[in-house]
C-alpha cells in the first residue's frame, strides 16, 4: 500500500538515487536447521531443504503457524544462528554473520534505552558511514526521522516514547543504514490496530525511497497481502518446509479500501487462510509450550487423538 501523495518530507529530500541500494538479491538453499531436543535425547530438526530467492527490491513475508521456525530463519538469514546444512547468499555472497547489509527490526523495538531517538539512528548511520563527518551523520539521520515522521521526537529517550513511535524508530534507523535487505520480524505485532496501519504506509514509503529488499516473518495475513509481492507459507515443524509461494498480483499503490473491494484480494486471503486452517495442529514438545496454547487453543478440536 502507498500513500497517493508524497509527504513534504519526501518532496524535500535529495534525490532519490542517492538512497537506493545497490543490490540486494537474497537466497535461502536448502537451509535445514536442528536443535537440540527439550527432553535431551537427540536434536529435532525444525525446518528441513527450505528454499527462497528473493530479488532486489522485492517485499516477501514468510507466514505459518506458531513454532514453525519463521524466526529461526530470519535470524538465520540475518547471520545471528547458522544453518545446519544448506547456506544463504547475499548477491552470491555466502552470509557468514551479522552485517550491515541485513539489517533487522524486532517486535521488541530493540532500541538502546539510554541514548534519545536521534542518537540510536546516528549511532547505526555512523557505523554504516564511517568517512563521513558529523555533519553529514547528523543530516542523514535527520532525514530518516524525517521520512518516518519523526522530526519532532529525536531528544526523546525510547522510555518516554510509544510502542508505535519506538518501531517508527526502528524502521527509521534500519533503512538509515541503506542495506541491502531489511528482516522483519512481526515488527506490528505489539502495536496497537489504528496506528499499526500508519506505520505500515510509512514503511511502504520508506520501501519506496529506500529500494530495500524486505523478508518479513508475520502471523497477520491482511497485512502480508497489503505489503507483500509475493508470500511463503511454511508448513508446520517438526520439518517444516516452504509449501507454497503465492503472488500477489494486486497493483500497486494499494489501500485497505481498495483491497476490501478487490476479488482478488478476498481469492487470496481465503487460499492463505485455507492452507492455516489446513496446518492446524495440536502443540507439538517443540513449541514453547505456553506461547503453542495461546496460538492453538483449540487444538484438541482439530485433530483425532
Ligand atoms: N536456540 C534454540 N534452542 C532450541 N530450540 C529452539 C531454539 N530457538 C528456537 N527453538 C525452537 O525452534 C522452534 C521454532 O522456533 P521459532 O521461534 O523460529 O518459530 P516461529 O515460527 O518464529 O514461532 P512464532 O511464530 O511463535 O514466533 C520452536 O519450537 C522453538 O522452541
Amino acid at each position: 500500500m502507498q500513500l497517493e501523495m508524497p509527504t513534504p518530507e519526501l518532496q524535500s529530500a535529495p534525490p532519490a538515487e542517492a538512497d537506493q541500494s545497490s543490490d540486494g538479491q537474497l537466497s535461502v538453499r536448502e537451509a535445514s536447521k536442528f536443535f537440540p531436543s527439550l527432553t535431551g535425547d537427540g536434536e529435532v530438526c525444525v525446518f528441513r531443504d527450505v528454499s527462497l530467492d528473493i530479488a532486489n527490491g522485492e517485499f516477501v513475508s514468510i507466514i505459518g503457524h506458531s513454532g514453525c521456525g519463521k524466526s529461526t530463519l530470519l535470524n538465520i538469514i540475518a547471520g545471528f544462528d547458522q544453518p545446519t546444512s544448506g547456506e544463504i547468499l547475499v548477491d552470491g555472497k555466502k552470509v557468514l554473520g551479522p552485517g550491515l547489509d541485513r539489517m533487522v527490526v524486532f517486535q521488541s523495538f530493540a532500541l538502546m534505552p539510554w541514548m534519545s531517538a536521534f542518537d540510536n539512528v546516528r549511532v547505526a548511520v555512523r557505523s554504516a558511514f564511517p568517512s563521513w563527518d558529523s555533519k553529514q551523520v547528523a543530516q542523514h539521520t535527520t532525514r530518516y526521522l524525517n521520512l518516518m515522521g519523526l522530526s519532532d521526537i529525536g531528544k526523546k529517550m525510547p522510555a518516554h516514547l510509544s510502542g508505535g513511535m519506538r518501531q517508527r524508530v526502528g524502521l527509521a534507523r534500519a533503512f538509515a543504514v541503506q542495506p541491502k535487505a531489511l528482516l522483519l520480524d512481526e515488527p506490528f505485532a505489539q502495536i496497537d490496530a489504528l496506528t499499526r496501519g500508519s506505520i505500515q504506509d510509512e514503511l511502504v514509503r520508506m520501501w519506496d525511497v529506500a529500494g530495500a529488499t524486505v523478508c518479513m516473518v508475520t502471523h497477520d495475513v491482511d497485512e502480508a497481502i497489503l505489503l507483500s509481492d509475493r508470500i511463503a507459507l511454511m508448513t508446520n515443524g517438526p520439518e517444516a518446509r516452504i509449501a507454497e509461494i503465492v503472488d500477489i498480483n494486486i497493483p500497486r499503490p494499494r489501500t485497505r479500501e481498495q483491497l476490501i473491494e478487490s476479488e482478488d484480494y478476498m481469492r487470496l486471503r481465503t487460499r492463505i487462510l485455507r492452507f492455516l486452517i489446513d496446518h492446524n495442529r495440536r502443540p507439538t514438545a517443540l513449541d514453547d509450550t505456553a506461547h503453542a496454547m495461546q496460538a492453538y487453543p483449540h487444538s484438541d478440536e482439530n485433530q483425532p487423538d
